[in-house]
């Protein structure tokens, strides 16, 4: 790096200067005998400009002057994309059920029923998806399987919204629903 901004300094960016840094930095330069290089720093008569001259006829090898980058190198072809307002949203969905579930308990209605089996659906879809696209690993268990699990997902999540939209239209509510199984008593209870 500090090369190539030496480099492309006014004072210092010349032809033939160029030329030279990258003649005498390359690797292969360094790897000539230093026989070969020795009458180059004895005096001679010819004048430096022509001198000069003759080296700059020389193919510099320009493999001495790395390209570097300073923004991050895509390993993907899939489209980047930013995480963190999903995560905004999979976080306000959490905290929208904590004072939601209690309510929907509370005053059992279709509408309370309805946003609870959305919120779910959503919420567990995302904790499912986190759980597979995290632990079966394409690098691990080949590229069907992640595949296989990220379907089963998705009609896992499909399959549960469908339920609790059953129940809400069908039968007796979400809430009702939860309450019922509650009051189931046991046997010994019951006596
Ligand atoms: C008020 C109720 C709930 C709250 C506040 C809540 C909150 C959370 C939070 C904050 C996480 C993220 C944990 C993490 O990132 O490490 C999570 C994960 C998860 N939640 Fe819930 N949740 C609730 C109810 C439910 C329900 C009813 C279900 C399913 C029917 C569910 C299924 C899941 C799943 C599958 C995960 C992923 C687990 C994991 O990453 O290890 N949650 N929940």
């Amino acid at each position: 790096m500090a090369l190539s901004t030496l480099l492309r300094t006014p004072v210092l960016a010349g032809r033939v200067f160029t030329q030279h840094v990258l003649k005498y930095g390359s690797l292969s330069c360094m790897q000539r005998p230093l026989a070969s290089m020795v009458p180059r720093m004895v005096p001679s008569m010819v004048p430096i400009s022509q001198h000069a001259f003759k080296e700059a006829t020389h193919t510099p090898i320009t493999n001495s002057v790395r390209s570097f980058r300073t923004s991050p190198v895509r390993l993907s072809d899939e489209k980047p994309h930013d995480h963190s307002k999903l995560w905004v949203i999979e976080k306000s969905v959490a905290a929208l059920m904590v004072p939601l579930l209690p309510l929907g308990l509370l005053i059992p209605n279709k509408l309370f029923d309805s946003v609870i089996a959305i919120l779910i659906c959503a919420h567990s879809f995302w904790g499912l998806e986190a759980i597979a696209i995290d632990y079966v690993r394409a690098s691990v268990v080949g590229p069907i399987l992640p595949k296989i699990a990220l379907g089963l997902v998705y009609l896992i999540s499909i399959a549960m919204l469908g339920g609790l939209f059953y129940i809400i239209g069908h039968d007796d509510g979400l809430a009702n629903t939860i309450k019922q199984i509650w009051a189931i008593k046991s046997d010994r209870q019951k006596s």
